[in-house]
């Protein structure tokens, strides 16, 4: 049996992948040990990443080659755009972050990267390069929250930041968009390769930050 395209590129990304998922702020995510001043570093830069995220999913709407699959993406944009941004709200407002604080903290580099990197993938029209950034943002994500132990932290915070990333809506996502991948990627292997393993390199690069900046 021959391996499958995403699988192919995971490969290709690590040790990267595995840095990521296994990173210091998954660990202690996990264990609900993240300090405050990091999860606060950490979600104020994610929450800017939503924006972007958004333009990305609307590329996928416009390029996708099937109605299935447009119906599939708009599903998710009303999720991601009602449930995850109550989330966000409610964590500021436990982790003490004002409005005024959070338009006063700059994009960090890796935020600024995911920016452009969301773009430029929606601007290729190009529907394999919006699935390969789509792929990884989505199934590196459920990868590590996947892997959380049980009980879950008691810390809202925590807890709801893993089953966002790990509940059966999500999982089933993630499967359509690795089938997706899978069977349109190829046509276009190298532009796929080439978004694939930047924005797993971003994804390791933003958990770095968090420290670097919640430290
Ligand atoms: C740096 C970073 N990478 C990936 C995700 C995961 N993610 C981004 S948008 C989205 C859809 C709504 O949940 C998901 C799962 C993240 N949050 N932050």
């Amino acid at each position: 049996m021959t391996e499958r395209f995403t699988e192919t590129l995971k490969n290709a990304s690590e040790p990267t992948w595995s840095a990521a998922v296994g990173h210091r702020f998954v660990r202690e995510l996990h264990e609900g040990s993240v300090s405050d001043r990091v999860m606060a570093a950490y979600l104020v830069q994610d929450h800017r990443f939503l924006d972007s995220f958004l333009t990305l999913l609307g590329a996928a709407i416009a390029t996708a080659d099937t109605f299935e699959a447009r119906l599939r993406f708009g599903r998710f944009a009303g999720m991601v755009s009602g449930e995850e941004n109550t989330y966000f709200l409610r964590a500021f407002d436990a982790l003490g972050v004002t409005e005024e604080a959070r338009a006063a903290i700059s994009d960090t580099k890796p935020t600024e990267g995911f920016k452009a990197i969301m773009r430029q993938a929606a601007e290729t029209r190009s529907y394999p390069a919006v699935l390969a950034v789509l792929n990884v943002v989505e199934w590196l994500y459920l990868d590590w929250a996947a892997r959380a132990p049980q009980p879950l932290p008691g810390n809202f915070v925590h807890a709801e930041w893993i089953t966002l990333h790990d509940n059966p809506f999500f999982r089933d996502f993630v499967a359509f968009l690795r089938e997706e991948l899978d069977r349109v990627g190829p046509s276009e292997e190298k532009t796929c390769t080439d978004f694939f393993l930047r924005t797993v390199t971003l994804e390791r690069d933003f958990f770095d930050s968090a420290f670097e900046i919640g430290e």
